[in-house]
């Protein structure tokens, strides 16, 4: 089997992605075309150019593991499931978010080992002036770095008492609203923030939101990097029916179940779920 990357090799693949999102950013700044997928989501000349720059930097850097990238077409659940281990990409995360010029979208990298997000890196390349970069090794920890700055050790925060401060909940701008405002209404005191993009699941790793639930659809890609940062900050990213983590890699669909972000396991939060979902925990 394949090495895991070595720290060196991980902190010029770090600096890829850098640079990735500098082209990424040149795009977001001038006109760009908007295209529908299949899917009927949409796709610029961004997506694009992340996707080959990104395959590029991996295939350049680690040539025996293979990529997934949202845009590289199907590959068969057949030849993926041999692979103990391989690159999984979301080369632009949040393109409606690139669209509407809000700067909340990301370069999404994460490291898959048997279905398990191991290692996660995400670029915001259009915060603050520079970008900032969010990365994670399991048994090793999380980190924040805002360009021009020192990267922070980063960590989930205890929830704190309702009575006293309020849960922080991060929902989409653009994604299942209805549900995350049920949800929420049955939760003890709490303030709701809503963010683009797997940002999301950054903001309960580096401790600035308690929870993320997200009960409308995404892909393994949009969720891998940034689940391996927030276990790597010591949270959890929890199928909601199971209250399993969520894995990769284990069918023909790539999709995720609904799932909950969280620092930690919480009965108040858990009886919301199970109310909001209809099942029993
Ligand atoms: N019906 C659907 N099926 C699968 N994924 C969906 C979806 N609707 C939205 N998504 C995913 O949600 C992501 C955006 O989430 P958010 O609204 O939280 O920013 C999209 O990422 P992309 O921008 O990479 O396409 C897309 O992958
Ligand atoms: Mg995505």
């Amino acid at each position: 089997m394949t090495q895991r990357p070595e720290r060196q090799r991980l902190d010029a693949i770090r600096a890829g992605i850098e640079s990735a999102g500098r082209e990424v950013l040149t795009i977001y700044r001038r006109d760009f075309d908007v295209e529908t997928k299949a899917d009927d989501s949409p796709l610029t000349e961004a997506d694009m150019a992340s996707h080959h720059a990104l395959v590029d930097l991996l295939k350049l850097q680690t040539p025996d593991i293979p990529v997934l990238s949202e845009e590289s077409g199907e590959i068969p659940y057949e030849t993926r499931s041999g692979w103990a281990r391989y690159w999984l990409i979301d080369p632009l995360d949040g393109t409606k978010e690139f669209i509407k010029k809000s700067d909340e979208f990301t370069l999404n990298v994460a490291l898959i080992e048997n279905g398990v997000p191991v290692i996660g890196i995400v670029h915001a390349p259009a915060l603050k002036d520079g970008g900032t970069t969010w990365w994670g090794q399991m048994g090793e920890g999380a980190w924040k770095q805002v360009k021009g700055e020192e990267p922070q050790f980063i960590r989930v925060r205890t929830l704190p008492d309702p009575e006293k401060e309020p849960w922080k909940v991060v929902g989409s701008r653009s994604h299942g609203a209805a549900e995350f405002e049920a949800f929420c209404a049955d939760l003890p005191n709490n303030e709701r923030v809503s963010m683009g993009s797997s940002l999301k699941l950054c903001l309960v790793a580096e401790g600035e939101a308690d929870l993320y639930p997200r009960l409308a659809p995404t892909s393994e890609w949009d969720t891998a990097a940034a689940q391996a940062v927030v276990a790597a900050a010591g949270g959890e990213v929890l199928n909601a029916y199971t209250l399993e983590p969520l894995r990769c890699n284990r069918q023909d669909s790539l999709l995720n179940p609904f799932f909950i972000v969280c620092g930690q396991r919480d009965e108040r939060w858990k009886q919301a779920l199970a109310k909001a979902l209809n099942v029993s925990f």
